[in-house]
């Protein structure tokens, strides 16, 4: 029976330190601010934007949302993000992804400044993450929250087998950046790949983001290893579910992450995080 990972403490302990340190910034009037622009009604998007407003404010970070229609023009979609890009009182900018298909994602991350970036998908942000820079730079906050998580349960990284499902922008290229700058053997998988469960078995460090209920069940995965579900899929039913078989995986793995509990509330905390890393490097470098 594995350890179920709690990012649920995990995120309230790191959301006691972001408290902290917005009330520090506040003294010497600085106030963080995040905007967050929603083009559409992706299930997934809303949980996310619902919740981290709840906490921004629980937090005192200001927070404000731009909710579009999913018609929108990638013209109006980007004359927002230069008019969030010219405001002093923004510190970070996040579009939610999915966007509808008239809009080009590549041209909408471009756009946005990249010390305002808090997502991290910025073409000079990956940059410096995958040159391994140490430098003040936003990071993708999934992963961001992902490798956290893996310190605080002390996951060995350094020559182990990591295996990441999805190779999205958001989530699998920026952690297979961490995994390698962390020393650890990693290969990533997607739609294409050949007998995926030959290669999930290999893996010490097993990280599925694939947006498919339930792809990885108790075969796929190797005795002991440590299972991060990132998955967020709103079953017909209503109930929340990851990509991983909860139930039969957490028989087998040494470590597993929930859904929900697990890599969302760390996501929602790094978020707020980098927020206040942004406003305070804005201001003081
Ligand atoms: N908990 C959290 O904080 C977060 C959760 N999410 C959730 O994570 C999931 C993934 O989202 P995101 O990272 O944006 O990825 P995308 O939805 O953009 O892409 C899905 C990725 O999974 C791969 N994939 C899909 N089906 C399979 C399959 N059957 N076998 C192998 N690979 C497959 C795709 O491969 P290919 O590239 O070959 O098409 C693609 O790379 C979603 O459920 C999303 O809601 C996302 C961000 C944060
Ligand atoms: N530009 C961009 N950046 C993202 O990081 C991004 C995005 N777009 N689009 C959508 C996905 C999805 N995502 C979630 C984050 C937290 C929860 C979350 O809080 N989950 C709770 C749910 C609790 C509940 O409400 O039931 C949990 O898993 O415990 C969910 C989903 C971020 N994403």
């Amino acid at each position: 029976m594995a350890t179920i990972i709690d990012g649920r403490a995990l995120a309230k302990k790191i959301n006691a330190q972001t408290h902290k340190r917005v009330a520090k910034l506040n003294q010497q009037g600085i106030h963080p601010g995040i905007a967050v622009v929603i083009a559409g009604d992706d299930s997934a998007s809303l949980i996310y934007t619902r919740n981290k407003h709840k906490k921004a404010m629980k937090l005192g970070i200001n927070s404000i949302l731009r909710k579009f229609p999913r018609d929108i023009s990638q013209n109006e979609l980007l004359a927002e993000i230069d008019n969030l890009n010219k405001d002093d009182s923004i510190d970070a900018i996040l579009v939610q992804q999915p966007l509808p298909p008239q809009i080009d994602q590549k041209t909408i991350t471009n756009a946005i400044l990249p010390e305002k970036d808090v997502d991290g998908l910025n073409p000079l942000n990956l940059g410096k993450l995958f040159a391994n820079q140490n430098t003040n730079h936003p990071i993708a906050c999934t992963p961001r929250g992902i490798m956290r998580m893996l310190k605080e349960y002390e996951v060995q990284l350094k020559g182990q087998n990591a295996v990441i499902v999805g190779r999205s922008i958001l989530v699998g290229k920026p952690l297979l950046a961490l995994l390698n700058n962390a020393d650890a053997t990693v290969t990533m998988a997607g739609r294409n790949t050949r007998d995926l469960t030959k290669l999930t078995q290999t893996a010490d460090i097993l990280i599925v983001a694939a947006g498919v209920p339930h792809l990885i069940g108790a075969a796929d995965v190797k005795a002991g290893a440590t299972v991060i579900d990132v998955g967020i899929n709103r079953l017909s039913t209503g109930k929340l579910t990851g990509d991983v078989d909860f139930d039969s995986v957490k028989e087998k793995a040494g470590l597993i992450t929930p859904v929900p509990g697990g890599v969302g509330p760390m996501t929602i905390a790094t978020l707020m995080e980098q927020t206040v890393d942004l406003a305070q490097w804005r201001h003081h470098g």
